[in-house]
């Protein structure tokens, strides 16, 4: 469980970053931070792991305030994928996604097994393990990025816009298998982006954000995509430039794409 007490962040230039923020994300949920560029959301995700410790507020992880927990450990207890990957270029994938075990002095055979097997969780064949980063595409890349925020089997998952680097197509394929993993792991994620797509598809809650990480609306994407509570939220999920539409599909709200697949049901608040 994470949860934020009227966090708040000024930088010591003076930019407000975060005004008064506060959500709790329960166990196993995946919520989603959805926003334009320069909101706020890297800011509070980053207050999780105390890569930056809010001005104002706190933040607690499974009841404890992070600033009391020791940073270093903290992190090790916390599983973090950012855009680009953040590969070590000068080590192979399988020592990559071995980072945490081996701070924590634990990079045995069980370690590695279980290595290899996070490898094929996300869809690598054991060929790769050896590599080194730039001699993967970038799609394969976030990959390794996810097996080894996974490595140390946090129980959360924070993840900084993990799939903006690719293309579709991978992004697609990316996305699928988080939700694959997700149904399998059941961590609890907090996710940020600014694809609303993506935003609808992956998080159980969806938080449209603006300027000072000032909460617009929150709720299911589905409801986010068909009652903007705002005219911000309105002109960020767009209209008809949409993959993801809401249309009545034998008397229910359905979510659907631009092919005419269903994406999704809605469901009440
Ligand atoms: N170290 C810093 N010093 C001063 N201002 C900062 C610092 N880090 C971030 N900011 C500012 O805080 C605000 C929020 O930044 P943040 O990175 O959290 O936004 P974001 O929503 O994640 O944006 P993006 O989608 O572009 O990553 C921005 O105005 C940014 O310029």
């Amino acid at each position: 469980m994470i949860r934020f007490e009227h966090v708040g962040m000024t930088f010591p230039d003076g930019t407000r970053a975060v005004e008064d923020f506060s959500l709790e994300i329960p166990r196993h949920a995946t919520v989603v931070l959805l926003g334009s560029s320069g909101c706020g959301k890297t800011t509070l995700l980053q207050m999780v792991n105390r890569m930056v410790d809010p001005t104002a507020g706190r933040v607690l992880v499974d009841g404890e305030d992070v600033a009391s927990l020791n940073p270093v450990t903290l992190r090790r207890r916390i599983g973090y994928v950012m855009q680009n990957a953040g590969l070590l270029p000068h080590r192979t994938v399988l020592d990559n996604v071995l980072t945490v075990p081996r701070l924590a002095g634990r990079a045995g055979a069980a370690e590695k097994a279980r290595a290899h097997e996070l490898l094929e969780m996300v869809g690598l064949t054991p060929a790769l393990a050896q590599r080194y980063p730039a001699q993967l595409s970038g799609g394969q890349r976030q990959r390794v990025g996810v097996a080894r925020a996974l490595a140390a089997d946090p129980d959360i998952l924070l993840m900084d816009e993990p799939f903006s680097a690719v293309d579709p197509v991978v992004r697609a394929d990316l996305q699928a298998e988080l939700l694959r993993i997700q149904r399998e792991l059941a961590k609890t994620i907090l996710f940020v982006t600014h694809d609303v797509d993506e935003a609808v598809l992956l998080g159980d809650e969806v938080l449209v954000l603006r300027e000072g990480a000032r909460v617009e609306q929150r709720g299911t994407g589905e409801h986010v995509l068909l009652r903007p509570a705002t005219d911000f939220v309105a002109r960020f999920v767009g209209g008809d430039r949409r993959r993801l539409h809401v249309e009545e599909r034998a008397g229910t709200p359905t979510v659907v794409d631009a092919a005419g697949r269903v994406a999704g049901t809605l469901v009440a608040p």
